[in-house]
């Protein structure tokens, strides 16, 4: 579902703030993987998803997504396959409009409000109380109006609502309180299940790294250093992962946000 073959990106090649963030990168996800990202800050995690979403072209290499050749496809194309949800609960929603209008431009529906239908409002509904927040009953409401954590629930109902061919969530609970994290990361592994959707999650919590999902990548200095899955990863611990880290890398993983989990 996912194939990234060679990629690499510099920022500001040739001048004194020159960065090489992503280098020689490739990697496979089969339809339907979980994978968890970690790694020190700066590694190249958000580098890499900015690459896979088109935020900006690769300098090498090719981005295959759902069987298509994406590498020079713009952000606002590939955005119709590959859903993405930030740590910033604020963005991915319109604030301005209402619930049910977010949700039908994440329906495809063109904007074309005048002509929800009853059919379309029901489905609405029947998406958001799966949420089980009570905003089934707040479809004529702005989506300014809810807490950090609605507003992410929210952000995952829309960007699954038509099944994503991938899935970047980019540190999406790290920002909410721990009773709200907790409960959008069951809605989550929920969604994700039940669309047997493929997903990528950038996580500061080694312990929910290894928890979650499938396979679990550590990146540093722009590149995957450890990639595991099945029987190594079931019995991995966090003093473990930090220990292969170190082993392959030479390097100790630091992340300030890892201190706070
Ligand atoms: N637009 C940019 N212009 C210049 N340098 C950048 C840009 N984006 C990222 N970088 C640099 O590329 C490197 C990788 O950054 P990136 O944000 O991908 O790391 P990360 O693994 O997501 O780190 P963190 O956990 O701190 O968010 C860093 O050195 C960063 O400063």
């Amino acid at each position: 579902m996912l194939d990234i073959q060679r990629i690499s990106k510099t920022f500001n090649p040739g001048t004194v703030n020159e960065k090489k963030a992503i280098t020689d990168l490739s990697l496979h996800l089969n339809k339907g993987e979980f994978v968890t990202v970690i790694g020190s800050n700066g590694a190249g995690k958000s580098t890499l998803f900015n690459a896979i979403a088109g935020s900006f072209y690769v300098d090498a290499g090719a981005i295959t997504v759902g069987g298509h050749n994406m590498t020079f496809l713009p952000e606002y194309k590939r955005a119709k396959r590959i859903g993405r949800l930030f740590q910033d609960p604020l963005k991915g929603t319109a604030p301005n409009m209402t619930i049910e209008e977010n949700l039908a431009l994440a329906a495809g529906n063109g904007g074309w409000f005048s002509r929800l239908t009853q059919k379309d409002r029901t489905r609405f509904r029947d998406r958001l109380a799966l949420l089980d927040m009570g905003l089934e009953d707040w479809l004529n409401q702005p989506v300014g109006l809810l807490s950090g954590g609605q507003r992410q629930a929210l952000t995952l109902l829309m960007a699954t609502m038509n099944p994503p061919w991938l899935l970047l969530l980019d540190e999406h609970t790290a920002a909410l309180d721990p009773g709200t994290a907790e409960k959008v990361l069951e809605l989550t592994k929920r969604i994700v299940a039940e669309g047997n959707i493929t997903c990528l999650m950038v996580t500061h919590n080694m312990q929910q790294a290894l928890e979650l999902g499938t396979r679990t990548l550590m990146m540093a200095d722009g590149r995957i250093v450890l990639d595991v899955s099945g029987a190594d990863r079931a019995g991995m611990t966090v003093e473990d992962l930090i220990h292969r880290f170190k082993a392959g890398t030479g390097k100790t993983l630091s992340n300030d946000r890892m201190l706070l989990s």
